[in-house]
């Protein structure tokens, strides 16, 4: 049990899947895991542990923002001592030819800034994707209906009022999406050497302001949650 996470030991698989809305958790562990057992809803920021064939598996929220993401993924690779850690969330579209359904395999994660930052101070540190999960997810996702990208993506603090001149340089050096969570998950998966990969599914675009129904966030995510699973134990 932490601050922030209520599981026992042993409760929390060596593999964790992250998306940021809790009832997300919720629906991939009930679609994807057998045997899926809850162990943790403390602040309602529900977890659960079980079985992808034969793999055992933690799908547990983030929350949203850095800060929130960082709170668990320290918890969860300090206290539970989790080895891979993959975001499955979503993202907003930023390219023209990156469209609302499609999947960002994240290579790396930009930002102006991250609850790392108090550590690197004025060191522009590159937060980057596990290889060998970057490179499995890339295989998994051939199979699979959803058009996939891989490339950068925009880890921001802001949903709202984001500053306008960031978008024109994002988009000029290839930006394929933005997000809220990705560059901290990577930053400290490099610094306690664990694998992490951020897979995203764009909800709604920046450039067309198209986005998907909320009910439909939750349910046709399944190609990025399987993404990641044959990623996490290929
Ligand atoms: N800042 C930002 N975050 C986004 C956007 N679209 C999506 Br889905 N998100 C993600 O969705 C949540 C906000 O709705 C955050 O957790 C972000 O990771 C967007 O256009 N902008």
């Amino acid at each position: 049990m932490t601050v922030h996470i209520g599981a026992k030991p042993g409760d929390i698989a060596e593999t964790v899947l992250l998306p940021g809305d809790p009832y997300r958790a919720k629906w991939a562990a009930e679609t994807f895991l057998e045997n899926a057992v809850c162990v943790n809803e403390v602040r309602g920021m529900l977890g659960f542990t079980g079985t992808w064939k034969g793999n055992r598996v933690t799908i547990h929220g983030s929350g949203m923002g850095m800060p929130s993401l960082s709170i668990y993924a320290n918890e969860l690779i300090k206290d539970y001592d989790a080895k891979t850690l993959i975001r499955i969330g979503s993202c907003g579209g930023m390219q023209d030819d990156v469209k609302v359904r499609d999947v960002i395999l994240a290579m790396t994660a930009s930002s102006l800034s991250t609850p790392s930052s108090g550590i690197f101070k004025e060191f522009n540190f590159a937060p980057c994707a596990d290889f060998g999960l970057l490179q499995a997810a890339h295989n998994a996702a051939k199979g699979k209906s959803a058009t996939t990208h891989v490339g950068g993506i925009y880890s921001s603090d802001v949903f709202y009022d984001e500053r306008p001149d960031l978008n024109e340089q994002m988009v000029r050096h290839g930006i394929l999406g933005v997000e809220m969570e990705a560059a901290e998950l990577y930053n400290l998966a490099s610094r306690y050497g664990r694998r992490a990969l951020a897979v995203l599914t764009v909800s709604d675009h920046l450039k067309t302001g198209e986005a998907l129904p909320s009910d439909q966030r939750e349910r046709s995510f399944g190609d990025m949650v399987e993404i990641a699973l044959e990623a996490a134990f290929a």
